[in-house]
């Protein structure tokens, strides 16, 4: 059993202040297409935010809201605090910009983690590791919090103190996975250029 975490808490400052979850694609705000594609594998969500508030109305009563116990510390702190109220071992997390989550490749992630009895299971997409769409088991949660209270905020720094797998490009293609997913958007001219893609290409299937 997997549980789905949506990291909400940035500044969104390269975004000129509009909230990336926050964003319409086809009609649908970004948190909303993800929570409608993780739900399908996921029997736990949660949306890590320090503005609460503000996703009541677009989330439903299935969704967890949980606030970081770091604020403030960046993505590292919404990690931290998904790992340690999940109630699954697993969790994949995704960052809220990002508009092509996959199932499929959350599958294979979580496969991956079981198989070699890792920590996490990564993604190494277009020669970058994608930390913020990966599958982490809850044992992360210590050594994120040892990180945070060190005063030491990079997702990378987890990555150097856990074992984890990682899950190439051509292990995706193998399953007819495509990685879209890795896709994120954090300037309004990358959203211009997500939102063309999309007219170009109007049937995306949401990185399936
Ligand atoms: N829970 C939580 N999530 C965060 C925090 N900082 C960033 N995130 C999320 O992590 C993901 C990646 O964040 P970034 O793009 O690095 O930072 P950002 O604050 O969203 O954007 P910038 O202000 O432009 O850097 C996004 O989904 C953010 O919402 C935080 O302090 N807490």
């Amino acid at each position: 059993m997997l549980t789905g975490v949506i990291l909400a808490g940035g500044e969104n400052r390269r975004m000129g202040g509009k909230h990336k979850a926050l964003l319409d694609l086809g009609g649908q705000t970004l948190i909303e297409r993800q929570i409608a594609a993780m739900s399908t594998i996921c029997p736990e969500l949660i949306v890590v935010t320090n503005d609460p508030k503000r996703f009541l109305p677009v989330v439903d009563r299935s969704v967890r809201i949980i606030t970081d116990f770091y604020p403030g510390k960046g993505p590292l702190g919404g990690i931290h605090a998904a790992l340690s109220l999940t109630r699954n071992d697993n969790v994949w997390i995704v960052g809220c910009d990002m508009p092509y989550v996959s199932p499929d490749a959350a599958g294979l992630l979580l496969e991956r983690l079981q198989l070699a009895e890792a920590d996490a299971a990564i993604p190494h997409v277009d020669g970058r590791l994608q930390p913020l769409h990966a599958v982490y088991n809850r044992r992360c949660a210590e050594q994120a919090a040892a990180l945070l209270a060190e005063e030491a905020y990079r997702v990378t720094g987890l990555l150097e103190r856990v074992r984890w797998e990682p899950v190439h490009d051509f292990e995706f293609e193998g399953r007819g996975i495509g990685t879209k997913f890795a896709v994120n958007t954090n300037t309004p001219e990358e959203w211009s250029e997500v939102l063309l893609s999309e007219r170009s290409l109007p049937d995306t299937n949401n990185g399936r």
